[in-house]
């Protein structure tokens, strides 16, 4: 059986001292054409690959183009595993359990497949089920929205609603028999800061992703209660700030995604 999702992040991170995801959000308003659309997100791609322990396209990015945005993402997908890089869908599907079957085979054990996939528990906890499996079965992973980054989560996820959530992924952690890290990872918002730690404690054996670096406010230095002692657990998650940190310019992605992944580092340390 090959690497796990957790084990190739996690060996990135201590390989390469990066707990950095780069965020692959392709804003087709601000290219001329499809064909520089795709070829700044495949050169963002590969100057920060050096400095991230994965990538996360954006699904809804890719589906805003059609038919070719399919194309592109598969294109993408590759030029990651080329660089080594462990791919981490963001596209937070859940359905009723037959379709949210389909969905796991679309994005985690079929033509689309990615490494990983945000999957969104509302409809209920059995209805994460066929993804769980999915992931198990192909050493992939899920992240269940937890907690998100936007500040009207707590329209629906507030009164105890994250901490069943979490109690859920902490569960079906403690299922799987090997491992260091789980194949049911968590979706906490970087914008909590101060929720970090008890989410760490609730789900030990869960990576976290961290979305919310830069452009919605979060700093790395206030991340470090989501990480264990060694300086693994979490993946801190920055999109607009890395792939236009400069406009369209591709050296400044390389240098943001640099700096971020310094200043993640500096916060543990
Ligand atoms: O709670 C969440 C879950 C996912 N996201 C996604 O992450 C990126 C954030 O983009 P930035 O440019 O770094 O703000 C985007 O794709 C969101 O859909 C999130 O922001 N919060």
């Amino acid at each position: 059986m090959p690497p796990t999702f957790a084990a190739l992040v996690t060996d990135r991170t201590r390989r390469l001292g990066t707990r950095l995801c780069v965020g692959l959000d392709p804003r087709p308003g601000l290219y001329r054409d499809p064909a520089h659309l795709r070829e700044h997100t495949l050169d963002v791609l590969e100057a920060t690959a050096p400095y991230a322990a994965c990538v996360k396209p954006q699904l809804a990015f890719f589906e805003a183009l059609g038919l070719p945005g399919f194309a592109l993402l598969e294109e993408v997908c590759a030029a990651a595993r080329t660089l080594g890089l462990p791919v981490l869908l963001d596209g937070k599907r859940g359905d009723i359990g037959s379709t949210a079957e389909a969905y796991a085979q679309g994005w985690l054990a079929g033509g689309h497949a990615g490494d990983a996939l945000t999957v969104n528990p509302f409809l209920g906890f059995g209805a994460l089920t066929p993804f769980v499996e999915a992931a198990r079965a192909n050493g992939g992973a899920v992240f269940v929205l937890v907690k998100t980054s936007n500040p009207d989560q707590a329209d629906l996820q507030g009164g105890g609603i994250s901490e069943r959530v979490a109690a859920e992924v902490a569960r079906l952690g403690a299922q799987e028999p090997g491992g260091e890290y789980a194949s049911v990872g968590a979706v906490v918002g970087a914008t909590h800061p101060g929720d970090l730690a008890a989410f760490r404690a609730a789900m030990p054996r869960a990576l976290l992703l961290l979305p919310g670096l830069g452009a919605q406010g979060a700093a790395a230095a206030d991340l470090a209660p989501a990480f264990h002692s060694g300086g693994t657990g979490a993946l801190a998650s920055a999109s607009r700030a890395v792939q236009y940190a400069d406009g369209l310019s591709v050296i400044a992605s390389r240098e943001a995604a640099q700096r971020l992944r310094n200043e993640l580092n500096a916060a543990l340390s």
